[in-house]
């Protein structure tokens, strides 16, 4: 579903050249849960924003279902980013003026949809991220981990073919960082919604079932574990 073929990027800081990810070939298939590991530095953001469409290239490849993202301009990466990804991040990103289920329902308001539409969506997501009843809540009425539920259900609300999450536990203490990886586990297995993660956490490395592996702008270790 995912195809990377020698992907190159290199950041210009003053006078050197920063070589971020160096000839990185890999397929990701539709359905996978793939944790992106390694060191500071070892690339795992510039990889996870390329193949979200929010950084360019300098070269090789990137296609995302049947369409090659690589090549397309900012605006169409745009609306291919709206109709096709949702994220997650480490500091949760969510619009601290709207409530649970305003910040659920944005992606869908976006996209046009009617109120009659957007409701029943909405609701049955918050309940599957364990929210129910705390819908007019707003985000500072909200714990880490419960505001990173709300962050899932907007990733997911559109039925994305992909979620990207830039270390999505690493605000977390371990038990709620547990039980969020759990929560897009039971995601990804009910909805077959293809993740791909960074970490630095050992826990959330443990339990994915890939992990591509990445030193120094390389990928050293690819496992598949089921
Ligand atoms: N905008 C930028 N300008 C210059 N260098 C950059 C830029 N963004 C990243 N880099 C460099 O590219 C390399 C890869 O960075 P990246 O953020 O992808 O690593 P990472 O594995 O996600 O690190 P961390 O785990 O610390 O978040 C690093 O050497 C970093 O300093």
């Amino acid at each position: 579903m995912i195809k990377i073929r020698n992907l190159v990027k290199d950041y210009q800081s003053g006078e050197t050249v920063v070589k971020a990810l160096r000839d990185i070939s890999v397929d990701i298939n539709s359905g996978e849960f793939t944790a992106i590991a390694g060191p500071s530095g070892s690339g795992k953001t510039t990889m996870l924003n390329i193949i979200g469409c929010i950084d360019s290239l300098d070269s090789g490849t990137v296609t995302i279902g049947e369409q090659e993202v690589s090549t397309m301009a900012k605006i169409e990466k745009s609306f291919f980013r709206r109709e096709n990804l949702g994220f997650i991040f480490q500091s949760y990103n969510l619009i601290p003026v709207l409530t649970a289920y305003e910040n659920v329902a944005f992606p869908l308001n976006l996209l046009g949809l009617l109120e009659k539409e957007i409701k029943p969506r909405v609701m049955k997501m918050l309940k599957e991220v364990g929210l129910e009843g705390m819908e007019h809540r707003v985000p500072s009425q909200l714990s880490g981990g419960q505001q990173q539920r709300v962050s899932i259900a907007r990733a997911l609300i559109k039925n994305p073919q992909l979620v990207l999450a830039d270390e999505p536990t690493a605000n977390l203490d371990s038990n709620t960082g547990r039980d969020i990886l759990d929560l897009m586990l039971k995601m990804n297995k009910i909805h077959k919604t293809t993740f791909i993660f960074s970490t630095h956490d050992q826990m959330v490395m443990d339990c994915a079932k890939r992990l591509l592996y990445l030193h120094d702008g390389e990928v050293i270790k690819d496992e598949r574990r089921e």
